[in-house]
């Protein structure tokens, strides 16, 4: 899999370039990073990548044609079949379904924004996609860029380590996790719960898919709207919610 960002501030990458999940996956080459950085790019000698906004208005833009050659330097590297995507407030929300589609891609290019974004000329012209973390602000797309790319990582196969694949993976199934417990086995006065003890492998399965149903239909129920629930799942989570009532 190989990833291209485009940003003013490649150093904020160091964070998952030298720990967690997708350093890992950099040192087994499962993954590797590109950067550019549009002010090398930048034709007068003041290295200007912004300017005032037409119109008026406050803050910054960022210009087309440094983004451009930026661009065309990764495309260079990664391939012109590079999934071209400027991470954005205005785009469609990023989730897992995205996340596996990067991967099948193998080969994507980030945007990051800054001030007050970029010339609406460049994204017309050479952004396939934009995908949004979330509503709320930012100062840059770096930190959605980060997110993006831990989350895409671990669809790479064999950047989990052999212990558990994605499809293990216990985020995999869409619902909100169960809770879990480790030592000590009575905390502030609280007990683990006792099925989680008597080892019956079973009992524990169903225990924890029915918290998941339970805590999505609590919590994220619009999650449980995008998914087929089998008879079973059905089953537990009318048994959750009549245990509630009780
Ligand atoms: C969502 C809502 C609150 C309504 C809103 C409306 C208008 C602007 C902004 C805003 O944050 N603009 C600033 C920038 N934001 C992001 O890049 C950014 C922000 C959020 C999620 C993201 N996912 O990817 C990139 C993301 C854009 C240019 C520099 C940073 C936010």
């Amino acid at each position: 899999m190989n990833i291209g960002v485009i940003t003013i501030f490649p150093e904020m990458f160091e964070s998952i370039l030298k720990s967690g999940i997708v350093a890992k996956a950099i040192n087994n080459n499962l993954v590797s990073i590109t950067f550019s950085n549009p002010r090398d790019f930048a034709e007068d000698n003041r290295k200007t990548i912004d300017e005032k906004v037409f119109g008026g208005g406050p803050g910054m833009l960022m210009m087309a044609p440094p983004l451009e050659k930026s661009l065309k330097f990764l495309k260079k590297k990664l391939g012109d079949d590079s999934l071209v995507v400027y991470v954005s407030p205005q785009g469609k929300k990023f989730n897992n379904v995205l996340s596996k589609k990067v991967v099948n891609n193998n080969k994507i290019i980030l945007i990051c924004g800054r001030y007050e974004g970029i010339d609406e000329r460049f994204i017309e012209t050479f952004v396939d996609e934009e995908w949004s973390i979330g509503d709320y602000v930012l100062t840059g797309g770096e930190l959605a860029s980060m997110v993006i790319i831990d989350s895409v990582t671990r669809f790479i196969p064999g950047a989990l380590g052999d212990k558990c694949s994605v499809e293990e993976d216990s985020f995999e199934n869409g619902l909100l996790d169960y809770p879990h417990y480790t030592k000590p086995r009575v905390y502030n006065g609280k007990a683990v719960p006792d099925i989680l003890l008597n080892g019956n492998h079973e009992k524990i399965l169903d225990w924890r898919q029915k918290q998941s149903l339970g805590r999505t239909w609590l919590r994220r129920p619009e999650l449980l709207e995008n998914l087929a629930l089998t008879d079973k799942q059905e089953k537990l989570l009318s048994e959750f919610i009549e245990e509630r009532k009780n």
